[in-house]
């Protein structure tokens, strides 16, 4: 992916996954907000046969949620969970996590058919973004989730923007 300055805008060589392949670190980074604040926090699944769970059984037809959120934040798997730490999706970090720990597109027969549309997207938007601008958290703006469907802020994520030098 190169930036030219006249046209304003990025262009990509022939394979625009090649490109955005290059960017492990802004990956990393997606990821671990991903993981931290989950965008589609829970799944619902009716169970379509008795199933054991943690010991009891759950009969044919109850509905399940799976919360992805608390996959996310289970202590087993992520220490000090609440903590936005992108080194947690480095190779020699993550290759070793079962790959059900971390699932923000679901997982499975049913998992979201655009999730490597939506990772482009983003990278994409990152990338034009900050190229631009420097973005931080308005310190006197407290950001407040909301569990919904999915995941959401109750007023707003205020941010300070200053032009890149
Ligand atoms: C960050 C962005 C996205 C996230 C976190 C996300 C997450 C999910 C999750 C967790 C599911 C599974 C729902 C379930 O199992 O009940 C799902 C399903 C689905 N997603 Fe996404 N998604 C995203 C973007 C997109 C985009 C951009 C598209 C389309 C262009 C898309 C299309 C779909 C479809 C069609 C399904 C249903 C698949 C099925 O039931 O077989 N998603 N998504």
């Amino acid at each position: 992916m190169t930036f030219h300055p006249t046209l304003n805008k990025f262009t990509f060589s022939t394979s625009i996954r090649d490109d955005l392949n290059k960017l492990p670190y802004l990956t990393m980074v997606i990821k671990e907000a991903m993981r931290l604040h989950s965008p589609v926090p829970f799944i619902q699944r009716i169970l379509t046969s008795d199933t054991e769970i943690d010991g009891k059984i759950a009969p044919a037809g109850t509905a399940v949620n799976c919360v992805i959120y608390n996959i996310h934040h289970n202590p087993v798997t992520w220490e000090d969970s609440m903590k936005f730490d992108p080194d947690r999706f480095l190779p020699e970090n993550a290759d070793s996590r079962s790959p059900y720990a971390f699932v923000p597109f679901s997982a499975g027969p049913r998992n979201c058919i655009g999730q490597n549309f939506a990772m482009h997207e983003i990278k994409i938007a990152l990338a034009r973004i900050l190229h631009k601008v420097n973005l931080r958290l308005d310190p006197n703006h407290k950001v407040e989730k909301v569990e919904s469907l999915i995941m959401r802020a109750k007023n707003d994520i205020q941010v300070l923007v200053t032009k890149r030098s």
